[in-house]
């Protein structure tokens, strides 16, 4: 497959040479690429001097919401899958070796040397192409904040993917790493063919082209572009305006001739293949015929089929326009891989998906701001706006949210950032998003290690600056709970995040089997970060998309006196924690709130 993007952003690019000029002096400035000077040099935020007296003896105070609510049905050892300590030796766990814990590199080394309060809250995703698909590239990803590795089935063979899945698994096993891994579906649309095997074409101002839905034996004749939708001819009218690529390249309808329909060019530009259409008329996106296209299509349903069987983590769906297809998608997931959960995350990318955005949400896992499409079918100027509604919605409904798509487009060409695209970055940041995206910039950019870097560096800035300011823009969190136990869950969690910020606490420890306690944490938004024990290698890959969250594999008991120990142990056998460190520990099999410091 071409590189489509790069010849975009060529297009794009308004031809500066002073900048290039810069990018180049600056390439001698490089960003920083060996493994730890990828980590912060920020100080340590030790909670102050009064709060690291010992407390009183015992120097926990328990607060246990619930024992009589829910009484968990098994006070026993719980399960893991794995080569950690078992859960059998749990309470001599005290004295096993601190390999029992399952934590990579980064983040070891990140808390050993800045402490809790400094590690990233914002998570990254990374699309994987032909820029960075080596073990040693992927690797060097991961080394630089890579969470979410997103495959694009728009792009590559079945052969291609099931490698770099593959290579993130191995990394994952062989270095504590836990990179979830995300299947991005192609979902239908109207768009281009291929171009009959042409890497591009140029088309110029005032050019006639012919749009047809007619099968051609190639070659193409010339100026003629296929398009996928038999019902696009019939659709059209004289008049309309035809945007490639959400306006890369704009055409005006002036005929139609059966299955040909024939265009001038008004804004010219390079075609790329299977480039995405869309139709306009009196300034607005038609749609109709558009919104009959089955989200799912026929290739979708077979990648859907590899994904599950490769044992993805996430399934992003393209195209959504109502909750029914999520349902419908879940169904179908449980139906055939009963033990291992896939989340479902839904694009908002159509203005369909705008229109039921709630009933969405509310259906899926997460949700992505897919910004590249969306801009496509709503007024770029209203983009701004959507992603704010999203990002705040999925916050209030729990889901974790990824802002996608151009953050630092001119990185594919550029070793640097515009200030704009460090603007745009900040933003997200500051609305709290759970992760940002790198599409073209990792997958086919020049530059994807220090794209990489510029979104951590940035990230890490703003979140710190942010809580310098004290800046908690509380949010109004409506209730979510659908059963009592998950209410008292829920009043935990929010009273546990408001006590970290009062107290000051170092962070907050959640132990949780099935990620849901962490996640409403998360919700919060606390100031100290939330480390996360689990039981289940998926649990902790899933949970690295989420704000704040720092995942940790463990095998532990319903006796939290011993986990805790046992975590302590193995945490300050690492380094990662000190005696004194004010925690909060929670537990979502006791449903326990319990202040301490370690011993
Ligand atoms: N698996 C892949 N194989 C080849 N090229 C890829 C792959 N994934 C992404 N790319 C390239 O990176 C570009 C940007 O990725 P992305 O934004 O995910 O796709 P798209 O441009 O199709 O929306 C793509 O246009 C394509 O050129
Ligand atoms: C993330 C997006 O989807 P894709 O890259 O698959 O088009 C988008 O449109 O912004
Ligand atoms: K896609
Ligand atoms: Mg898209």
């Amino acid at each position: 497959m071409p590189p489509r993007c790069s010849i975009k952003s060529i297009v794009r690019r308004r031809g500066n040479k002073k900048r290039k000029e810069m990018a180049q002096a600056l390439r001698l400035l490089s960003l920083p690429s060996s493994p730890s000077a990828f980590l912060p040099k920020f100080s340590v935020h030790a909670p102050p001097p009064s709060l690291r007296l010992p407390l009183p003896s015992p120097r926990r105070r328990a607060v246990r919401a619930s024992a009589a609510a829910s009484p968990p049905p098994d006070l026993g050892l719980l399960p893991f899958d794995g080569d950690a300590v078992g859960a059998a030796s749990a309470t001599s766990a005290a004295v096993t070796s601190s390999a029992a814990i399952d934590v990579d590199a980064v983040t070891e080394a990140e808390l050993k040397e800045n402490g809790f309060r400094s590690t990233r809250r914002t998570k990254l995703v990374c699309t994987i192409g032909p820029a960075a698909c080596s073990a040693e590239q992927i690797e060097a990803l991961a080394v630089g904040g890579m969470n979410v590795a997103r495959l694009n089935m728009c792009h590559g063979t079945h052969e291609w993917h099931r490698q770099v899945i593959r290579l993130v698994r191995r990394l994952n096993e062989e270095k504590g790493f836990a990179v979830a891994v995300m299947m991005d579906t192609e979902g239908s649309e109207i768009h281009m063919g291929d171009l009959g095997g042409a890497a591009s074409a140029k088309a110029e101002d005032g050019e006639i082209w012919t749009f047809s839905v007619r099968a051609f034996n190639s070659p193409l004749p010339e100026r003629t572009i296929n398009v996928n939708y038999d019902g696009f001819a019939e659709d059209v009218r004289v008049g309309d305006e035809l945007l490639v690529d959400g306006g890369m390249v704009r055409f005006e309808v002036i005929e139609k001739i059966g299955p040909d329909v024939k265009c001038r060019c008004n804004d010219p530009g390079l075609l790329l293949p299977r480039a995405n259409l869309t139709f306009w008329r009196n300034g607005r996106l038609v749609r109709e015929r558009n919104a009959m296209l089955p989200t799912i299509s026929s290739k979708d349903w077979l990648d859907i089929d590899f994904g599950i069987s490769e044992g993805v983590d996430f399934i992003a769906v393209s195209f959504v326009k109502s909750a029914e297809v999520i349902n419908h998608l879940k169904s179908y997931i449980a139906a055939r891989c009963r033990e291992k959960e896939i989340a479902l995350i839904a694009k908002i990318e159509s203005v369909d998906s705008l229109k039921n955005l709630e009933g969405i949400i509310r259906a899926s896992d997460g949700a992505m701001v897919a910004r590249g499409d969306m801009g496509a079918q709503i007024p770029l100027e209203e983009v701004p706006s959507a992603q704010q509604k999203i990002v705040n919605l999925c916050r209030k409904l729990n889901k974790p949210v990824i802002v996608a798509s151009q953050l630092l487009e001119s990185m594919i060409e550029y070793p640097t950032p515009t200030r704009a695209e460090v603007a745009d970055v900040s933003e997200a940041v500051r609305q709290r998003a759970d992760a940002l995206m790198l599409s073209g910039e990792s997958a086919m950019g020049q530059y994807p290690d220090k794209a990489l870097t510029v979104l951590r560096t940035v990230s890490l800035r703003i979140e710190r600056w942010w809580r310098e300011e004290k800046r908690h823009e509380p949010m109004d969190l409506p209730h979510i709970a659908s059963s009592f136990s998950d209410k008292i869950s829920e009043e935990i969690c929010n009273s546990a995040a408001k006590m970290a910020n009062n107290l000051r606490v170092d962070a907050v420890f959640v132990f949780t089997r099935t990620g849901h306690m962490a996640s409403l944490l998360s919700r919060c938004r606390p100031d100290c970060p939330i480390f996360a024990f689990t039981s289940s290698t998926s649990v902790r890959r899933r949970l690295n998309l989420q704000w704040g969250l720092i995942p940790f594999r463990l095998g532990f008991s319903g006796d939290m006196e011993s986990n805790l120990n046992r975590t302590f142990f193995l945490l300050k056998a690492r380094g990662m924690i000190q005696s004194g460190d004010l925690v909060i520990a929670l537990s979502d099999t006791l449903q326990s709130i319990q202040v301490m410091n370690v011993p």
